[in-house]
C-alpha cells in the first residue's frame, strides 16, 4: 500500500503584493496536493505582510469578503483542507484587526476560526514590536475534530511560548497542533526548534509549524525553518531557509499511542499539587463532512 502523505506545511515569503501572494499560495497548495497532502497549513500572514503595522489595517477584510472567498475557492478546486493563518481579519473598529487562523474544508466551508490569544509586544534585537497596537486578541482555544489528519489544535506563532495552551489542547484530544508563524530571526535562531520540539515531547503530539521565510521588505525578515515534529520530538521534515516550498508527512495515531504507552506521563501528572489547567474550556469544532 502506498504511504499516504496527509499533512503539508508550506513555507513562503509574503510581501505587500496581495495578487502575487495569492498566486504563490495557490501554486504551493497545488504542489502539496500533488504530493499527497489532504490538509495544508499555510504560515501566519500568508496573504500579506506590509511595511508597517498600519498598512495591515488598510487592507483588512472580513472573512466573508472577496479576498478570503478566493482562498476558500482554492480549497474546493484542490479538494483539500486548508489552515489559513494570520489572516488580517477586519476588527470591530477601523483601528484594530484580528490575527485569525481559519480552517476551511474541501467544500469551501469555514470549519473553525481561531484568533491569536497572545500578542507579540516585545523589545528584541530585531526591534521593539507591539502587535497589540493594531491587533485585538481572541478569547478561546479551538480544536478541530475529525479531519483527515485527526484532531487539530490551532495556535499561532508567539503562542508557542505558552505551554499551558498546548497542554489544554492535547488534554482535549489534539493529535496535531499547528503553529503557523512569522518568527523573527533573532528569537528564531535562539528558540524556535527548542520550543517546537519541547511542545511535541511534553504533550506527546505532532507539532506542525509552517513559517514565513526571508526578506518581506526593507524592515522585515523572517526566520523560516518550517518543520513537522513527531510525538517523540524527532523532526520528520523541515524546510530550512528554502523560499517557496512544502513538506509533506504522514501522521498516524499509532505513533502517538506508542509514545504514550512508553512514557505514560498523563497518568503521572500531579494536578492535585500544582493545579489543573483550564482543560475544559477548549472549544471543539466538529466537522460535518467526512473529509472528502
Ligand atoms: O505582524 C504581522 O504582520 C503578523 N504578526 C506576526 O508576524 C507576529 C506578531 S509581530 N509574529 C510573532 O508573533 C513572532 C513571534 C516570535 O518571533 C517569537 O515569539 O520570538
Amino acid at each position: 500500500m502506498m504511504d499516504s502523505k496527509l499533512l503539508a506545511i508550506v513555507q513562503l515569503c509574503a510581501t505587500n503584493d496581495i495578487e502575487a501572494n495569492f498566486r504563490n499560495c495557490a501554486s504551493l497548495i497545488h504542489q502539496a496536493v500533488v504530493q499527497g497532502a489532504r490538509f495544508v497549513s499555510l504560515p501566519e500572514c500568508f496573504e500579506y505582510i506590509g511595511a508597517t503595522p498600519k498598512d495591515a489595517l488598510s487592507i483588512a477584510q472580513p472573512l466573508d469578503g472577496p479576498l478570503f472567498s478566493r482562498y476558500r475557492e482554492l480549497a474546493v478546486k484542490e479538494q483539500v483542507w486548508l489552515s489559513l493563518a494570520g489572516f488580517h481579519e477586519r476588527g470591530p473598529d477601523d483601528a484594530h484587526i484580528y490575527n485569525s487562523q481559519v480552517v476551511v474544508d474541501p467544500r469551501g466551508s469555514i470549519v473553525a476560526v481561531y484568533r491569536k490569544l497572545h500578542l507579540f509586544d516585545v523589545d528584541i534585537q530585531d526591534g521593539r514590536i507591539s502587535e497589540s497596537e493594531t491587533t485585538l486578541p481572541g478569547n478561546e482555544m479551538v480544536l478541530v475534530c475529525d479531519t483527515p489528519i485527526g484532531n487539530v489544535g490551532l495556535t499561532t506563532c508567539y503562542d508557542i511560548r505558552f505551554p499551558e495552551l498546548y497542554t489544554c489542547l492535547a488534554a482535549s484530544g489534539a493529535d496535531v497542533i499547528l503553529v503557523p508563524s512569522a518568527f523573527f530571526p533573532s528569537t528564531g535562531e535562539a528558540h524556535w526548534e527548542v520550543l517546537l520540539r519541547a511542545r511535541a515531547i511534553e504533550n506527546q503530539v505532532y507539532i506542525a509549524a509552517a513559517a514565513q521565510v526571508g526578506k518581506h521588505n526593507e524592515k522585515r525578515t523572517s526566520f523560516g525553518h518550517s518543520m513537522i515534529v513527531d510525538p517523540w520530538g524527532s523532526i520528520m521534515g523541515q524546510l530550512y531557509t528554502i523560499e517557496n516550498g512544502c513538506c509533506v508527512c504522514h501522521l498516524d495515531r499509532q505513533t502517538i499511542d506508542q509514545v504514550r504507552r512508553a512514557i505514560p506521563k498523563w497518568k503521572h501528572r500531579r494536578g492535585d499539587i500544582y493545579g489543573e489547567w483550564n482543560y475544559h474550556h477548549v472549544t471543539l469544532r466538529r466537522t460535518t463532512t467526512s473529509g472528502g
